[in-house]
C-alpha cells in the first residue's frame, strides 16, 4: 500500500510527477479555498453517524437531505474530471468511453492535522462496501471503483442505480459530498437496454430532484450550450435556478477563433448562480500521468494568458468553482439547519417513544417485581375506569365500557321483555283445554286456579332464557373490556399477557356461575309460588268484571249472527297486550247445544260452570233457559236402536271451538297479563342487579387481589416477564439509536450556534445572489 504525503508545493509536485510536467506548468498551484470551517465537518460527522444506523432508520433519516453536490452532464462532458480537480486527487475512472456507470457518492472529509497521529498528514479513502479498509493509494481506489462498478453494472457498458459510497479523508479537501453520476446518453451501446436514456435520466433525477441537492450542470465548451442536456435537466428540477451552477469544460479545445465568454457571462442561458469555466486534463494528459497540481497551474496560466477572459476572474478556474460552491453550501446549510434539527428531533422523539414502549431492562428481582406489580395495578385500574366510565381514552364516537353494559341492560334486555306478550303463545284453545283438563271428569263448576298457575308458570319460565342471554352478553362485554384495558407495557411480555387473559377469563367465568344460579333461582322462585295476593295483581273478581263488561259491550253493539262467525275468529287469535280491550264477543253461539253436548258433555251441567271463583259466569245470550233441553230427549225418542259410540281417538281435543268458556278465557288472559307484568318487572329489576353484583362489581373489586395471589410470585417473575429475542434486540438497537440521535442533536445544536454566529462569506462579489433554499 503506497502512502503519499499530500501535495502542497511546487517542489513536491515535481517530485511526484515523474518529470512529465511541461515548463509552462511548472508554476505553484493556486491555493485551494478551504471551506466549511466548523460547519461542514460536523455535517459530515452527522452523515457518518447516520451511515452507522440500521437500514430502516437510515431510510427515515435520508429525509434529512443533507447538502450534497451532484455532477450532471452528457457522456464524456468532463464530470469526473471536474470532481477530481475539486478533490485534487486522481482516483476516478475517466476516458472517452462511458466510465461512470453507477452513482458514486463521494464524501470528502477535511481532517485537521493531528501531530503524533500515525495518519497525520495522510489521506485515504474508505468504501462503505469495504468498511474498515483504508485505501492510501488512490490508484487502488480507482481500481476498486472499477471492480465494484463491474460487479454492480456488469462488464459491458451496463448502468446500475446502486450507489458506490466512498469517503475520502484528507487535510486537503473540501468538506463536501459530491456525487458523480452516469452521463446522459441517447444511443444504447453494449449491454445497455433500449431505454438507457430514460433509465439514466431517472437515476440522475433521483438525486437532483432533492431540494437539498446542488447541481453542477457540466457542458463542454465545444458543444452548443443552448441544447445542453445538463442545463435542461437541471432546469426541470430547479426552475428558479437557485441551486444550479453551470460548469463549462474543455475551454482549451474550442475551435480556433471561438471562446466561452458569452457562456460564462450567461448571455446565452442566464443562470442565477452563474457559470464557471474550467480546464481539466485532456486524455493525453491522463495518458501521460500529468498531475492535477500541474493541470491547475496550467489552467491558471491559460486564463491569465487569454485576454478574452480578463474581467471574468470569478468565473474562471477550479478554485473559483470551489469558492462558489462553498458559499452556496454555507448558505444552504444555514437555511436547512433548522429543518434538519426539527427532523432529527422528530426522529429522536419517535425513537424515545419506541424505547419507552419497549421498556426498561430489568436487572434484579426487585425491579421485576416492581414492573409486574405496576402492570397488574394499571390493568385493574384501567378495567375499573372503563366500567365506571372514567377511562382517559373515552370515545366520543361510540359507546364503550360501562355504557355498553347499561345499553345491554336497558336497551336490549328490559326493552325485549317489555315487548313480550305473555299471551302470544297461549291460544284460546290452550286455555279452554287447560280449564277442561283441570276439572277432570266433571264439568267445571268453577274456573279452577290450576290452569292459571300452569299457564302463568309457563310464561314465567320464558323469562329465563333472555335473562341468561343478558348475563352472557355482559360476560362477553367484560372479556372485550379486559382486552381493551391492557396496558401498553404488557405487550412486551407475551407470557404475562396470556396469563392475565387466562386469570381474567377464569375469574369472569367463576363470577358468572353464581350470577347464573341467582338468575335461575329467581325465575324458579317466581314459578314456585304464584302470589295471587300481590297488591298489584288484578285478582279474579276484578278480571271477571272487566271480562263481563267487555262481553256485554261487544254484544250490545253487534248483531248476534254476524258476531258468531267473527267471534270464532277472534277467540282463536290472541289479543295482544295493546288489544286487551278487544276481547272476543260472547254474544254469538253458532253451535247447537246438541253439538256442544257431543263434544264436551252435558249442557245443563255446563251452565253450572258459570259460577266460579271469579264470580258468576252467567253471560247474556247464553242462559240455561235459553237452551233447548228438549232437543236431546227428542233425539233419544227418535232412535230406539242401539247407539254406537265412536271410539275415542288417542289424541282428544274438544270438538267445540270458539264458544266455550269465552268469559273464562278473557279472565284468564287478564290474569296472565297482570301477573306476568308483576314478574317481568321483578326480573327486569333483579337480573341486572344480580349480574352487577356477582360479575361486574366482583371483578372490579377483587381482580387485583386475584392477580397478586396467582401471578405476583417471585418464582414466576422470570417466566412471566419473558420477552421475545426480537424485542430484546430491538430494545438494544433502539437504545443505541437513542444515543446516536442524542449525540447527533447535540452536535447539530453546536452547528446551529456556530452558523448563527457567522455571517455569509464576503469572499465573493456576488454574495448577494446566493440562494436561500426553502
Ligand atoms: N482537453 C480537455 N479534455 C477534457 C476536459 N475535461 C475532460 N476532458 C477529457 O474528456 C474525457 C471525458 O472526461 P470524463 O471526466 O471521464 O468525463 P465524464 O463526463 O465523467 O464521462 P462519463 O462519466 O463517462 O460520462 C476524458 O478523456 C478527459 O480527459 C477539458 O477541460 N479539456
Amino acid at each position: 500500500m503506497g502512502r503519499k504525503k499530500i501535495v502542497t508545493t511546487v517542489e513536491q509536485v515535481s517530485d511526484v510527477d515523474d518529470g512529465v510536467l511541461l515548463p509552462d506548468y511548472n508554476q505553484p498551484p493556486p491555493p485551494t479555498p478551504f471551506i466549511g470551517g466548523s460547519v461542514i465537518p460536523i455535517v459530515n460527522k452527522l452523515q457518518d453517524i447516520f451511515a452507522s444506523l440500521g437500514k430502516d432508520q437510515q431510510e427515515q433519516l435520508s429525509k434529512l437531505k443533507l447538502p450534497q453536490v451532484a455532477v450532471v452532464g452528457g457522456q464524456s462532458s468532463g464530470k469526473s474530471s471536474v470532481l477530481e480537480a475539486l478533490v485534487r486527487r486522481d482516483f476516478l475512472p475517466r476516458g472517452c468511453d462511458i466510465c461512470t456507470r453507477c452513482p458514486l457518492v463521494l464524501q470528502l472529509e477535511n481532517r485537521p492535522s493531528l501531530p503524533g497521529d500515525e495518519d497525520d498528514g495522510l489521506e485515504w479513502g474508505e468504501f462503505r462496501h469495504l468498511p474498515g479498509r483504508k485505501f492510501y493509494d488512490f490508484s487502488e481506489i480507482c481500481r476498486e471503483i472499477q471492480v465494484e462498478t463491474e460487479r454492480e453494472a456488469g462488464l459491458n457498458k451496463g448502468v446500475s442505480d446502486k450507489e458506490i459510497r466512498l469517503k475520502v479523508s484528507s487535510p486537503n479537501v473540501l468538506n463536501i459530498t459530491l456525487i458523480d453520476l452516469p452521463g446522459i446518453t441517447k444511443v444504447p451501446v453494449g449491454d445497455q437496454p433500449n431505454d438507457i436514456e430514460a433509465r439514466i435520466r431517472e437515476i440522475i433525477n433521483s438525486y437532483i430532484r432533492q431540494e437539498t441537492c446542488i447541481i453542477l450542470a457540466v457542458t463542454p465548451a465545444n458543444s452548443d450550450l443552448a441544447t445542453s442536456d445538463a442545463l435542461k435537466m437541471a432546469r426541470e428540477v430547479d426552475p428558479a435556478g437557485s441551486r444550479t451552477i453551470g460548469v463549462i469544460t474543455k475551454l482549451d479545445i474550442m475551435d480556433r477563433g471561438t471562446d466561452a465568454r458569452k457562456f460564462l457571462l450567461g448571455t446565452i442561458i442566464p443562470l442565477r448562480l452563474g457559470y464557471v469555466g474550467v480546464i481539466n486534463r485532456s486524455q493525453e494528459d491522463i495518458n501521460k500521468n500529468r498531475s492535477i497540481a500541474s493541470a491547475l497551474a496550467y489552467e491558471e496560466q491559460f486564463f491569465r494568458d487569454n485576454p478574452v477572459y480578463n474581467g471574468l476572474k470569478n468565473s474562471c478556474g477550479i478554485q473559483h468553482l470551489a469558492r462558489k460552491l462553498n458559499q452556496v453550501l454555507e448558505q444552504h446549510i444555514r437555511v436547512v439547519l433548522p429543518n434538519l434539527r426539527k427532523e432529527l428531533n422528530n426522529q429522536f422523539v419517535t425513537v424515545a417513544k419506541e424505547g419507552h414502549a419497549l421498556g426498561e431492562v430489568m436487572e434484579s428481582k426487585t425491579e421485576q417485581g416492581a414492573i409486574l406489580l405496576n402492570i397488574l395495578t394499571k390493568y385493574c385500574e384501567a378495567f375499573s375506569a372503563m366500567v365506571d366510565g372514567k377511562s382517559e381514552n373515552l370515545s366520543t364516537t361510540e359507546l364503550s365500557g360501562g355504557a355498553r353494559i347499561h345499553y345491554i341492560f336497558q336497551s336490549i334486555f328490559v326493552k325485549s321483555l317489555e315487548e313480550v306478550d305473555p299471551c302470544d303463545e297461549v291460544t284460546d284453545e290452550n286455555i279452554r283445554i287447560a280449564i277442561q283438563n283441570a276439572t277432570g271428569p266433571r264439568n267445571a263448576l268453577f274456573v279452577p286456579e290450576v290452569p292459571f298457575e300452569i299457564l302463568v308458570r309457563r310464561q314465567i319460565s320464558r323469562l329465563l332464557d333472555p335473562s341468561l342471554q343478558c348475563l352472557q352478553h355482559v360476560y362477553e362485554e367484560l372479556i372485550k373490556m379486559s382486552h381493551d384495558c391492557e396496558p401498553e407495557e404488557v405487550k412486551r411480555f407475551p407470557r404475562l399477557r396470556r396469563q392475565l387473559e387466562d386469570v381474567t377469563l377464569k375469574f369472569l367465568h367463576d363470577g358468572s356461575k353464581p350470577a347464573e344460579r341467582m338468575i335461575t333461582n329467581m325465575i324458579e322462585m317466581e314459578m314456585g309460588y304464584i302470589n295471587s295476593s300481590h297488591p298489584n295483581f288484578i285478582g279474579g273478581k276484578r278480571a271477571l268484571e272487566i271480562a263481563v263488561e267487555h262481553v256485554r259491550a261487544s254484544q250490545d253493539g253487534r248483531d248476534v249472527q254476524s258476531n258468531a262467525s267473527e267471534m270464532g275468529q277472534m277467540s282463536q287469535s290472541n289479543p295482544s297486550r295493546s288489544d286487551i280491550g278487544a276481547f272476543p264477543n260472547q254474544a254469538g253461539q253458532p253451535q247447537s247445544n246438541g253439538e256442544r253436548t257431543a263434544s264436551i258433555g252435558n249442557s245443563t251441567t255446563r251452565t253450572w260452570g258459570i259460577s266460579s271463583i271469579f264470580g258468576s259466569r252467567l253471560t247474556s245470550g247464553e242462559t240455561s233457559s235459553s237452551r233447548e233441553p228438549g232437543k236431546t230427549m227428542h233425539d233419544i225418542n227418535q232412535a230406539p236402536s242401539i247407539i254406537h259410540l265412536t271410539e275415542p281417538p288417542s289424541l282428544l281435543r274438544p270438538l267445540e271451538r270458539g264458544t266455550e268458556y269465552q268469559t273464562e278465557i278473557i279472565v284468564m288472559k287478564l290474569l296472565l297479563q297482570s301477573y306476568y307484568d308483576i314478574v317481568r318487572k321483578n326480573v327486569q329489576d333483579l337480573v341486572p342487579k344480580a349480574i352487577m353484583h356477582f360479575l361486574v362489581n366482583d371483578i372490579r373489586r377483587d381482580l387485583l387481589g386475584i392477580f397478586i395471589k396467582k401471578l405476583y410470585r417471585e418464582s414466576l417473575f422470570e417466566e412471566l416477564l419473558w420477552e421475545h429475542d426480537d424485542d430484546v434486540l430491538k430494545r438494544k438497537q433502539t437504545g443505541e439509536m437513542f444515543l446516536i440521535l442524542q449525540q447527533a442533536i447535540q452536535t447539530l445544536d453546536k452547528v446551529v450556534a456556530d452558523v448563527s454566529s457567522t455571517t455569509p462569506s464576503s469572499d465573493t462579489n456576488d454574495a448577494s445572489i446566493l440562494p436561500r433554499f426553502h
